[in-house]
């Protein structure tokens, strides 16, 4: 079967990069964190992000969730240019259309599972129920519990449950498995797979474990600031049923 064209109507790209660099000033030393990258994400993509340590992935991330700026270059989200964005307009795009996982939970400790879902949904604009959000990361029965009262795979489980529960047309994933065993990764990543095919969110999951891959409808190979190699599957697999 022909691979569809890319950037037509009937296959629109979410995020679109043009030479999109950045670079770190501490005093006199710079850092390229990024090198011209340029890169097009289609709409209801799984991405997985590999690469060395220090090769630019979060930067990218950060930059494309609006939680960075770059230094050159031009990032679009549909036809919105990200990187033209006044630091209103990004605060605004970020919290509407971005959810973020990160590898550490940053739950609060004093609120059960669902409070803490429930701060995010109080101030999104179409959120789903907090118990709905909790039930699609398979953590119904855990709702009352306090973050102390869960294992980090069900922490992990609820910063995805508040991730999406504002519905974001994106969801962000630096490392979220990066602190979990892989028998506690693989459940983080089913709730994941799960939420991003039933919700249809494009999702892009930065990770150091190379077998994710086949998770992924699209491979990026980050070296160096660059992007080095982008590879498409033909189907995504379930985590579950990827060897470890
Ligand atoms: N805030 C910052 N100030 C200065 N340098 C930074 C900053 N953030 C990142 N860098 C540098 O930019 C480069 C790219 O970092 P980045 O975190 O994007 O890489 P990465 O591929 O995500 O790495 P890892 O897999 O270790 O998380 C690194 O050399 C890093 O030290």
């Amino acid at each position: 079967m022909p691979m569809p064209v890319e950037g037509t109507p009937e296959f629109p790209m979410i995020f679109r990069t043009r030479d999109l660099t950045k670079v770190y000033r501490t005093g006199e030393t710079e850092v390229h964190a990024l090198r011209g990258v340029d890169l097009n994400v289609a709409e209801g993509t799984m991405a997985v992000l590999l690469g060395p340590s220090g090769s630019g992935k979060s930067t990218l991330l950060n930059i494309l969730g609006g939680l960075d700026t770059a230094t050159s270059g031009r990032a679009f989200f549909r036809q919105r240019e990200i990187t033209a964005m006044a630091e209103a307009d990004l605060t605004r795009y970020r919290r509407e259309m971005v959810g973020f996982v990160f590898q550490f939970y940053n739950l609060m400790p004093s609120l059960t599972a669902r409070e803490n879902v429930d701060l995010v949904t109080e101030i999104a604009s179409r959120p789903m129920a907090s118990d709905a959000a909790l039930e699609l990361v398979g953590l119904g029965a855990r709702m009352d519990h306090f973050p102390a009262q869960l294992s980090g795979g069900e922490q992990q489980r609820v910063a995805i449950a508040r991730a999406i529960a504002k519905q974001p047309d994106v969801l962000l994933c630096d490392e979220p498995t990066g602190a979990l065993d892989s028998a506690t990764g693989v459940v983080v990543l089913e709730a994941l797979d799960t939420v991003t095919r039933e919700l249809g969110t494009t999702a892009m999951l930065i990770t150091h474990n190379a077998v994710l891959a086949e998770m992924a409808d699209m491979v990026i190979r980050f070296a160096d600031g660059r992007v080095q190699e982008v590879t498409r599957n033909a189907t995504r697999r379930r985590p579950r049923e990827l060897s470890w």
